[in-house]
């Protein structure tokens, strides 16, 4: 996830929302996020701690009298009285619950509990997804920005890959972000568009590994999903089938099985909404088929960083009027997070009411 610095500024007063309300409302719009002095050192720990696991926390700083209104301080390491001397402050929080402050992060983390919450708060798009009691079928290693040469070089040290094995890495990389790029400015130009417009979105990629045993066979490694992106290039496993995608008039379900030497392509939410519903956000999941493990390589062209995902002009007509408002790609994300609807169905709230459909 993204996170950024913010200065108190963007906590001042204004009429309609008293600090109270706007501090609620910042942790519930971000899964982790970090209430803290300006230059505080443990937040910067925090921050750290954080990072090493693939999670960019949003920063607020805070000033004397907008930290009388967090509504932690949790037990124990920090004061109970949210005085400026004795404060409760860094404190983070995840999915909404105050974790507490870096003793309590530390401890959360030394005890095993960190990197599933954040799983489960859907935190770890870069990081590492481990396996979990409510899913110990399934771990995933992810890398956010397939673009960036740093972050490339970040999920190398985390996989501890040899030099060779970075080159690997390195060309696998660059050669799916130039293949989704290809493809969509293919299928943008097949329309009568330009093929440009997909310039700087960011992609992602996951290795997703699969611990399929005899008492697993015939249960789901991944639920039924869409991908919340543009576009997705899969890399299945060559050797164990267990893909599944659904049909969605007859709610249907087809096998993939694998075909060595070929990629997967397929559309994600915001596939559905750029192209004014033409490309289908397909459903699919995971079955486990047989007792074995097995390895997927997801590469997703994820949505703008900047502007908004809107249909083009030349995809709305009489026959298709807009479908959808205007969202942004980060609105949208968030959306899904908060939601835990992983199945489409947030695009849903996006659509615009039929009678307020026009053809333009
Ligand atoms: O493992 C697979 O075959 C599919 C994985 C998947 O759907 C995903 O990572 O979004
Ligand atoms: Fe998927």
């Amino acid at each position: 996830m993204q996170g950024g610095q913010r200065k108190p500024d963007s906590l001042s007063f204004d009429v309609a929302e008293s600090t109270e309300t706007r501090i609620q409302r910042l942790i519930s719009e971000h899964p982790v996020i970090i209430f803290s002095r300006s230059s505080c050192c443990m937040c910067h720990v925090m921050k750290k701690l954080l990072a090493s696991i693939g999670v960019h926390p949003t920063v607020i700083e805070l000033d004397d009298h907008e930290i009388a209104a967090l509504p932690c301080p949790p037990d124990g390491e920090d004061s109970p009285s949210p005085s400026p001397k004795n404060s409760p402050v860094p404190a983070v929080f995840i999915g909404g619950t105050c974790i507490g402050g870096l003793e309590s992060l530390v401890a959360l983390h030394l005890s095993g509990h960190l990197v599933p919450r954040l799983a489960e708060v859907g935190a770890l798009d870069g990081g590492y997804v481990a396996r979990s009691e409510a899913n110990p079928l399934y771990e995933a290693l992810g890398l956010y920005d397939i673009g960036s040469s740093q972050a490339v070089q970040e999920f190398c040290s985390r996989l501890d890959a040899s030099a060779h094995q970075r080159k690997v890495i390195e060309a696998y990389a660059k050669a799916t972000n130039d293949l989704a790029m290809e493809i969509s400015r293919k299928l943008a130009e097949s329309m009568g568009l330009n093929g440009d417009l997909f310039e700087n979105w960011p992609s992602q990629f996951r290795i997703n590994k699969y611990h399929f045993t005899p008492e697993t066979v015939g249960t789901l490694g991944v639920q039924l999903h869409t991908d919340s992106g543009f576009l997705t290039i899969l890399q299945d496993d060559e050797n164990v089938g267990g893909l599944e995608v659904m049909n969605n008039k007859s709610g249907q379900f087809f096998t993939v099985d694998p075909l060595p030497g070929t990629l997967v392509i397929n559309f994600g939410d915001i596939g559905n909404a750029w192209s004014n519903g033409r490309f289908c956000n397909v459903k699919h999941r995971v079955k486990c088929k047989e007792a074995t493990v097995r390895i997927s390589i997801a590469s997703f062209l994820l949505g703008p960083n900047e502007g908004s995902v809107e249909a083009p002009m030349e995809l709305v007509d009489d026959q298709h009027p807009r479908l959808y408002v205007p969202f942004t790609w980060e609105d949208y994300r968030k959306l899904r997070l908060t939601t835990k609807h992983r199945a489409g169905e947030s695009l849903a709230d996006m659509l615009i009411s039929t009678q307020n459909r026009v053809n333009a």
